[in-house]
């Protein structure tokens, strides 16, 4: 396509939400008419599913549930007055409680006011509020925020030891919408343990984000915790950002929540819109299925050019790989859905992976988020007339234009600048496009059966290490891993009982191991 017939392209698609400032750009997409004409009755019905799933249906048939994240950023969509109550009620309570945070009146037993958080949460409960803390935190918030979003042990020590001196002023939100996640319930117990060894206690400093009733919403009552908020049934993890999960966090760093749900309620309300063309959802998930086929041919590598959107691609990861990664459809077919997603950001990548974008397997299809206001001030001359902020646009350009040449497909998201407002409009767009592009190849967008598997997995390991520990207490001489697997009746788990006790060793936890790490059939066991 010449330079002409490509700038009309490029105007012909170009969708521009006047209230955001916010562009969607997929003139390097290289569809053509009458592919967007095969979509068509596709794209009707994705639309006639969304309009039923914001109408309450049960658009999570597996788990028989609602899905309303929708409803959110507009209470007034809710289908009954008892969900419109409870969200307005949710985010009037998370703004009550961070003014009352900020001003001291609710205060740590032993300081005037809280100066840190230690979030504790996985997945969905951790995702989002990483995201948005990077993105949009001030430098320097009226309490600093510190994540523990796993179960690893020095990953938390990491986190204690940063605020070793401020525990007494520090709070603990516990984020789980199950409220049975083993992360974050370790993390917890670990965290407890940590403010004992200070005496201190824990409970009054330390909040829960969980589904009612929930193990953790329980514990929490329980045990007089100083405040609990509520996660609703009808929000799934990967789009709970907008829900206590994402809302209390960013509250409490003050960032302005109100403006991220109006930023996300105005674009929910851009891709209500049931026309291709000023959809901008709807042209993010024609795009994507264009590229891969609809069968996820090919990965998405998110590239904002932006450091504090850093975090975005790892944020999408589990928003579009969670809901999209499915084995059936909906009618139950095998189909292997999905869409691959990673990135980190620009011009950074274009040291580091951007080679391979250019000239090797290709097998993505690269978005670009351009931000347009370079800094809040001015900016002085790099070269005369060219400052860092013109070069960071040039190489976005630059790059986009060289994988165009190379028939290497990319988007570009285009926002005026990073702030709560465009934040929300970011999320809703995306979480809307994997709505829609989960319509558009029949699967459940809304369920995980996948990860279950995992967590049953690992939990049949931590039974196995309990049996062998027995085995070990009872023997009297040391054992080879034949006679463990034999005495603890699991000779078809020989691999996971040698990794079992090859990490107890390791960790000093009283298994001794001789022989020759090197053949692990001449190892023998015994505990010390
Ligand atoms: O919030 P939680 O119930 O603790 O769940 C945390 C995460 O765990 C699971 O593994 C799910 O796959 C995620 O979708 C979820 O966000």
């Amino acid at each position: 396509m010449d330079a002409a017939a490509l700038w009309q392209r490029y105007q012909d698609w170009l969708y521009y939400h006047a209230g955001l400032g916010f562009y969607v750009d997929i003139s390097r997409m290289r569809f053509d008419d009458a592919f967007v004409e095969g979509l068509q009755p596709k794209l009707e019905k994705a639309f006639q599913d969304m309009a039923a799933l914001e109408g309450g249906a049960i658009a999570n048939p597996d788990e028989n549930r609602m899905v309303g994240h929708y409803w959110l950023r507009d209470p007034d969509l809710a289908p009954t007055p008892e969900i419109k109550q409870e969200i307005v009620e949710s985010v009037d309570q998370i703004e009550t409680f961070a003014r009352k945070i900020h001003s001291g009146a609710i205060h740590p037993p032993q300081a005037p006011r809280y100066t840190d958080i230690i979030s504790i949460g996985i997945g969905g409960s951790a995702l989002g509020p990483e995201f948005v803390a990077e993105a949009l935190a001030p430098d320097f918030p009226p309490l600093a925020i510190h994540f523990i979003d796993n179960t690893d042990p020095a990953g938390i020590d990491r986190v204690l030891t940063r605020v070793r001196n401020r525990l007494t002023s520090t709070l603990v939100i516990v984020i789980s919408k199950s409220g049975g996640t083993p992360e974050p319930r370790n993390g917890t117990i670990e965290l407890k343990a940590a403010y004992a060894g200070h005496n201190l206690d824990f409970t009054k400093h330390a909040i829960a984000i969980t589904t009612p009733d929930s193990k953790l919403d329980r514990q929490a009552k329980s045990e007089g915790w100083l405040a609990t908020f509520p996660m609703f049934d009808w929000v799934g993890g990967r789009t709970s950002e907008l829900s206590a999960v994402g809302l209390l966090p960013a509250a409490l760093q003050g960032i302005d929540i109100r403006a991220m749900l109006a930023g996300a309620k105005e674009i929910d309300v851009a891709t209500r819109v049931t026309d291709l063309k000023t959809n901008p959802a709807a042209l993010l998930a024609l795009s994507w299925y264009y590229s891969g086929n609809g069968r996820g041919e090919k990965d998405m590598v998110v590239l904002p050019y932006k450091d504090s959107l850093l975090l975005f691609s790892r944020y999408l990861q589990q928003l579009v790989m969670e809901s999209l990664g499915k084995e059936k459809d909906l009618d139950g077919n095998i189909v292997h859905q999905g869409i691959a997603v990673y990135g980190n950001k620009g011009s950074t990548d274009q040291h580091a992976y951007v080679q391979q974008l250019r000239e090797g397997v290709p097998n993505f299809f690269a978005t670009f988020i351009e931000v347009l206001e370079d800094r809040s001030g001015s900016s002085p001359d790099i070269d005369p007339g060219a400052t860092a902020g013109d070069y960071l646009s040039g190489f976005l350009q630059g790059t986009r234009q060289a994988l165009y040449e190379k028939q290497r497909d990319s988007i570009t998201i285009t926002i005026p600048q990073v702030n709560p407002h465009t934040v929300g409009a970011l999320i809703a767009l995306y979480e809307r496009a994997v709505g829609f592009y989960g319509s558009l190849v029949n699967i459940n967008a809304y369920h995980q059966p996948g990860v279950e598997a995992g967590k049953k997995a690992a939990a049949v390991v931590l039974d196995l290490q309990k049996q062998v520990l027995q085995v070990l207490q009872e023997a009297k001489t040391p054992l080879s891993l034949a006679q463990i697997a034999e005495k603890a009746a699991a000779t078809d788990q020989i691999e996971a009982i040698y990794k079992i006790l090859r990490h107890l060793q390791a960790n000093r936890r009283g298994v001794a191991m001789q022989g020759d790490p090197a053949h692990p059939e001449s190892l023998t066991f015994s505990l010390s």
